[in-house]
């Protein structure tokens, strides 16, 4: 059964404005759709709610892109609480972001949570999501404004109880007059067919326009710039190519272990936990040719098309590796063999990649926190400077920390010396744009939720292809019960992944360090 409701206020078609040098930036707001905005939290009481969800929310708050007037926030679990308790828990989280000199912060926080009711009741019990119906509809009734009464259900919950809680929603709380919008959040299923039987359950009770599959990378500053980096600058557009450009590395590195979560994690590993998804979304905006417009369907379009040219990769193209002290963690089998680091390279079989191997590699526990697209180039051909030995031409988009994109380009070592060294310009955003506050993942894509806009999250065929390419390396990992290397904490990870990367044709630059200024320890 689909649904009958379907969104009753247009999407607001995504704005790319131009923005000069100190410029207004604030000439993309909501659509004033008035009425009134519901934000359901399922899953209240848990990490991701109190860690993103609601921090998220606070900062569109402090923005005024929620106003208190018009907006309500109804946290929903099983654990039994009071308002007070939750908007006590939360409190500690709700820091981030600027305020100008004369708001208080922590008045700011207290308004905030005041928006915040909170009711218990089970994932699989009428009764409470009727009582959550009620309290919704009460509330909505009370608001005077004139308009659509809009309801957004926030799956901040395992995986496991989705489909339980999508038909609850669908069954006792959908909008009455007004869209209704349900976030979830991945894993989105464990392997094609779990994600498709998903992707099956929910498309019975929702339509696409009603789904919102995020993915927190598609909501990161540097990820987003993407688009406009590629297709507005002329100077890119002859050298995006495999004439041109020798290898494309992705790359994920966090310094600190599963911390707690080992039990969702064992179950996962680092391929399905980063690379299908994080580090894949952003593959194919390095990958995809540019779509016809900005409409969410055409940059969707574009993306399957590109994963549809993936080869599927094999255990050849592929490091694993498992950090040292992983199964100390109690919720970790001793014999576990989960990967919580791996390098795997794929292929894009299309006129533009043919040739260019696209290394993903994502690793925990690791020397730095860092996540970075670094595209190499070929050699300079005729090289009369011997460059060659200087390194090569590298464009890197670092997505964190610091967010920079900057080129490794050789020029003259100032002197009385015709000598060649590699240098670099830099864009780093700190310096930049520092007046500028760079919103948060969540923060964005919550706010393009409430906006109608879908271009930052996942269309149901664009995860179905994502799978088709992992699942069958996933099953073998699986069944061989391949045994990953192990590696030092705190290191590069397994040194045969740096082999399988130079024998894709990743030169390292030798003598070429550049800490940028931001990273610098004082
Ligand atoms: N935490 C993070 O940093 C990230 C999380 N995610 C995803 O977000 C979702 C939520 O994550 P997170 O908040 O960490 O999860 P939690 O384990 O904290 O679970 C959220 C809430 O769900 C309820 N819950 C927990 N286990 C079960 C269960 N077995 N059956 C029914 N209800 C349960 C609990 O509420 P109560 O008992 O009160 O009902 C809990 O407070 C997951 O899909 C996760 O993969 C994605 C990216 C990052
Ligand atoms: O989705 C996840 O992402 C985080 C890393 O997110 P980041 O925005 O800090 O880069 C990762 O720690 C976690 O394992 C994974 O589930």
């Amino acid at each position: 059964m689909a649904s009958e409701e379907t969104s009753k206020v247009e999407a607001v078609a995504p704005s790319l404005e131009c923005v000069t040098p100190g410029g207004d930036t604030s000439s993309n707001p909501i659509k004033d759709e008035g009425g009134s905005l519901a934000i359901v939290v399922l899953g209240a009481s848990g990490d991701l709610a109190k860690k993103k969800t609601f921090p998220a929310l606070f900062a569109l708050f402090k923005q005024n892109y929620i106003p208190s007037e018009s907006t309500k926030l109804f946290g929903y679990a099983r654990s039994k609480l009071t308002d007070e308790d939750l908007q006590d828990r939360l409190r500690g989280y709700l820091t981030g972001g600027k305020t100008d000199e004369k708001t208080d912060p922590a008045q700011l926080a207290n308004d905030f949570v005041k928006l915040i009711t909170y009711t218990s009741g089970g994932y699989d019990e009428d009764a409470g999501f009727q009582k959550l119906d009620k309290l919704v509809e009460d509330w909505e009734k009370q608001t005077a404004h004139e308009g659509p009464h809009r309801r957004l259900f926030y799956m901040a919950l395992p995986p496991s109880v989705y489909p339980l809680v999508a038909k609850m929603v669908r069954k006792h709380c959908m909008a009455k007059e007004g869209w209704t919008r349900v976030v979830i959040e991945k894993p989105f299923g464990k392997d094609l067919e779990s994600a498709e039987k998903l992707s099956g359950e929910l498309g019975e009770l929702f339509t696409e326009d009603q789904l919102y599959r995020i993915d927190h990378y598609l909501g990161k500053e540097i990820v987003q710039n993407l688009l406009v980096m590629r297709f507005a600058n002329r100077f890119l557009v002859p050298l995006w190519n495999a004439e041109h450009i020798s290898n494309v590395q992705i790359v994920f590195k966090e310094p600190f272990g599963t911390e707690g979560r080992g039990g969702y994690f064992d179950e996962f590993g680092i391929i399905r936990d980063i690379i299908q998804n994080h580090l894949m979304q952003v593959l194919c905006l390095v990958a995809m040719e540019k779509p016809v417009s900005l409409d969410p369907e055409d940059v969707r379009d574009e993306k399957v098309k590109v994963l549809k040219s993936i080869g599927v990769p094999t255990l050849a193209d592929c490091v694993l590796g498992q950090y040292e002290g992983y199964t100390d963690d109690d919720t970790v089998p001793d014999d576990s063999h989960t990967p919580t680091f791996a390098t795997i390279v794929l292929r894009i079989n299309n006129e533009r990649w043919d040739g260019v191997p696209f290394i993903l590699r994502a690793g925990k526990c690791l020397d730095q926190r860092k996540a970075e697209v670094r595209i190499q180039f070929k050699d300079t051909p005729g090289d009369i400077f011997k460059c060659k030995k200087q390194g090569r031409n590298e464009l890197v988009l670092r997505l964190q920390p610091a967010e920079a994109i900057y080129l490794k380009m050789t020029v003259k070592q100032p002197g009385l010396e015709m000598q060649a060294s590699q240098s670099e310009l830099d864009l780093s955003y700190r310096d930049r744009y520092a007046e500028i506050n760079i919103p948060e993942a969540y923060e964005r894509l919550l706010l393009d939720v409430i906006r109608g806009d879908q271009q930052h999250f996942l269309r149901r065929d664009e995860l179905k292809r994502a799978w088709e390419i992992f699942t069958p390396i996933l099953h073998k990992i699986d069944e061989e019960k391949k045994k990953p290397t192990l590696y030092k904490q705190g290191g590069r990870g397994p040194p045969e992944s740096d082999e399988l990367i130079g024998a894709y044709g990743f030169q390292r630059t030798s003598g070429y360090v550049w800490v940028p200024p931001q990273l610098q320890k004082k």
